[in-house]
């Protein structure tokens, strides 16, 4: 089974985004123009589910939301007042369509769709269990995994045997679920990944993010909490929460790179949250230097906090190509490299003769550090220092976010010296992991239950990693053969 992204990228890449809609009319296009906001979350897919009242439709495709859902005949394909949607960046199982989300399944309870943001990590134990116990899998995603804990559960109710089936998986998932009774939103019990709730008129919304509210003109309600499964059938909204009480542990990684600015998580707005990161940066590692640079586009609010905090004035010295994707997906070495130079461009007029301070939000391969100090050279400047707002990222994410392997990690490879010399810059530094928790609003991180899952600077993984421990990263073809053996 492919677990990871089957581009060899450099970076960390997005996630998924899901967004949900119950009792409304056109309830398809207010999805799509939800998914739309939601796009920076996941590029490679996208697909839409409706119910009508009697049946369920489905359109699902490989590439953006605008191009695949901005047609008439697709929307009015997808009649009904019920729907839920999904932006796909693939965690587990490769880029096809056979895994794009929603995933539909006629269970003995009805038809069933699912939309998923997270990772299932003791999905190929299960899916193994499965398979020998007779199930017949349509894909090659975790996500599907939870359709045959379902349909195999030996619970009654469609609302039971989706309990039974959440309490077998670990890992991180949000999750929006539409049954012919209604639809279901939930968390994981650590809330790993976001998900919240709004309101548009009558209507009940979920989505991953605030954002996506704010795009269709829904209300904020609250987030979905942790462990928490919010039903709503008709006019009835209830909630109930089945799993034993823990502390949450959501994705820190949100605020620093996956949300967007104008997104508000679990409390926390993701655009204040990042100057404050920026400024504590400011704190933790000054420089005497002529202008504060943000790496665009999410290096920016750091900038702007690290300039507010260390009085440098902020400037533009990179301008960024808005015709190039947020990551630009590019086959082998020499055309990805290329890629980032193709996005960004020094501001040459502002840099000549100039030191200067980069703000990035992260640094993973090293790949766009040691572009954008290079550029910054060509152009001029005196000095490059590079500062992150982050720690240095040691470790892969488990949780629904598309990690090269830690042996392509720069930080897990070099220690700073060796990452200063590797991007080329006068001095380089990262925010300490208290400084991160501090701009959160915490004394520091807690070694016992850290308010966050932070593992990808830490390695305090959350939850056990099953299919990880137990080497199940193998390829899909040795795992059917293992079926017809
Ligand atoms: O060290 P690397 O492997 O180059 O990866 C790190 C870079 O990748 C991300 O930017 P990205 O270009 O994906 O998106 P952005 O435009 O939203 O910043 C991140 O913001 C860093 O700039
Ligand atoms: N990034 C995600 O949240 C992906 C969801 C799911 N694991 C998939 O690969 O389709
Ligand atoms: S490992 Fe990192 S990216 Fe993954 S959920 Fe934890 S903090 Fe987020
Ligand atoms: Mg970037």
């Amino acid at each position: 089974m492919l677990t990871t992204n089957p581009y060899d990228d450099d970076k960390l890449r997005e996630e998924c985004g899901v967004f949900g809609v119950s009792a409304t009319d056109g309830a398809a296009a207010l999805v799509a123009l939800g998914l739309h906001a939601l796009q920076h979350r996941g590029q490679e897919a996208a697909g839409i589910t409706t119910f009508d009242g009697a049946h369920f439709h489905t359109h699902r495709a490989m590439g953006h939301v605008a191009g695949n859902f901005d047609r008439d005949d697709v929307i009015r394909s997808l009649p009904g007042t019920v729907a839920c949607g999904h932006v796909r960046y693939s965690t587990t199982g490769e880029t096809a369509l056979r895994n794009v989300q929603p995933l539909y399944a006629e269970l003995s309870t009805g038809g069933f769709a699912i939309a998923h943001n997270g990772n299932i990590s003791n999905a190929m134990r299960l899916r193994r269990e499965l398979v020998r116990r007779g199930s017949i899998f349509q894909s090659t995603s975790d996500t599907e995994t939870i359709i045959h804990l379902v349909a195999t559960s030996n619970y009654r109710t469609l609302l039971d045997r989706f309990i039974d089936a959440l309490k077998q998986i670990e890992g991180a998932y949000s999750l929006i679920v539409m049954t012919p009774e209604g639809m279901i939103a939930c968390r994981d019990p650590l809330g790993i990944r976001p998900l919240v709730m709004g309101k548009l008129g009558d209507a009940v919304i979920f989505a991953s993010e605030t954002v996506a509210l704010d795009v269709v003109g829904a209300t904020f309600v609250r987030a979905i909490e942790p462990g928490e499964l919010v039903i709503v059938q008709g006019s009835e909204i209830r909630s109930i929460r089945p799993f034993a009480p823990m502390a949450a542990r959501p994705c820190i990684f949100e605020w620093v790179y996956f949300s967007r600015p104008d997104s508000i998580v679990d409390d926390h707005s993701i655009y204040s949250v990042r100057k404050a990161i920026g400024a504590q940066l400011a704190i933790e590692s000054p420089v005497d230097a002529d202008l504060v640079i943000p790496v665009p586009d999410s290096g920016t609010p750091a900038a702007i906090g690290y300039a507010q905090q260390s009085g440098i004035p902020f400037e533009l010295g990179i301008i960024r190509s808005h015709y190039v994707g947020r990551t630009f997906i590019s086959p082998g070495d020499k055309v990805r490299h290329l890629g980032v130079k193709l996005k960004h461009n020094a501001n040459r007029a502002l840099i000549k003769g100039k030191r200067v301070i980069l703000v990035d939000d992260s640094i993973v391969r090293g790949t766009t550090s040691l572009k954008i100090v290079e550029m910054m050279r060509e152009a001029g400047a005196a000095e490059v220092h590079m500062r992150i707002a982050s720690p240095p990222t040691r470790h892969s994410c488990f949780y629904g976010v598309d990690t090269p392997e830690r042996e392509k990690l720069l930080a897990a490879k070099l220690d700073l010296g060796g990452m200063t010399g590797f991007i080329h810059a006068d001095s380089l530094n990262f925010i300490s992991i208290d400084g991160l928790y501090k701009a959160l609003g915490e004394a520091k991180r807690a070694d016992v239950r850290p308010k966050y899952c932070d593992a990808c600077f830490t390695g305090d993984y959350p939850t056990t990693l099953t299919d990880h421990d137990e080497g199940s990263e193998v390829d899909q073809f040795a795992m059917l053969a293992e079926r017809v053996i």
